[in-house]
């Protein structure tokens, strides 16, 4: 089944602030958006609502095909061993290949480094070697260059242009230039 992420006419009220409304994405065969926005506009607002993680004060979201966010969230048990970490979630993934994923990321010199002792940059590789070892058809990152250094962004970049090359769907929300060749949706023309 093709990877596709669609919303219909979404507002989102954080608190007694309407934040958007009248948002509408489609987003089908590969696709890349950039979700651009100064801070507090909206944009990681908007991650979660297409995550199903919030709800929307208005409007709905579909989609076809399995889903990951990204974000500053790392879902890796804090007082483990990066390694033991990875593959607590490896196994229940059923990760084909985690070695070539850890190596992909550069994190094998980290692996007996606990997980609340990584540094900003390698928290953000662990979370997309998590986000690598899922397979989903849709990747939704939230500020995915925040904390990484040249190399790191080079490669997230390249993983994403693969991802979206193989038909996958892909959503970046970052207020910074992505250096990539995207859709972009400004959420402040969708302010109220
Ligand atoms: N639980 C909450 N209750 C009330 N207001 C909230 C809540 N969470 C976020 N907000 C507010 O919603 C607004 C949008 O936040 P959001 O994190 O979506 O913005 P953003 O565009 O991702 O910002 P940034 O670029 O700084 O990450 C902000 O003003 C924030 O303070």
């Amino acid at each position: 089944m093709p990877a596709a992420l669609a919303a219909r006419n979404l507002a989102c009220r954080r608190g007694d602030r309407l934040l958007f409304t009248g948002l509408e994405l489609d987003l089908a065969d590969g696709a890349l958006l950039h979700v651009t926005g100064a801070n507090g506009t909206g944009k990681s607002s908007l991650m979660r609502i297409l995550a199903g993680l919030l709800s929307s004060s208005e409007g709905d979201v579909s989609r076809s095909g399995s889903m990951a966010l990204l974000d500053e969230r790392l879902a890796l048990d804090p007082e483990w061993p990066l390694g033991k970490a990875l593959r607590f979630w490896e196994r229940l993934d059923g990760c084909s290949d985690p070695s070539n994923i850890v190596a992909i990321m550069e994190l094998e010199p980290l692996l007996d480094v606990p997980v609340r002792y990584l540094s900003t940059g390698q928290r953000k590789r662990a979370a997309f070697a998590r986000l690598l070892c899922t397979s989903h058809d849709i990747w939704l990152l939230d500020e995915p260059f925040n904390g990484l250094d040249i190399d790191a962004c080079a490669k997230v970049r390249s993983l994403t242009r693969l991802h979206c090359g193989g038909g996958g769907v892909c959503v970046i929300a970052s207020h910074q230039d992505i250096g990539m060749d995207a859709h972009t949706l400004a959420i402040e023309d969708f302010a109220p």
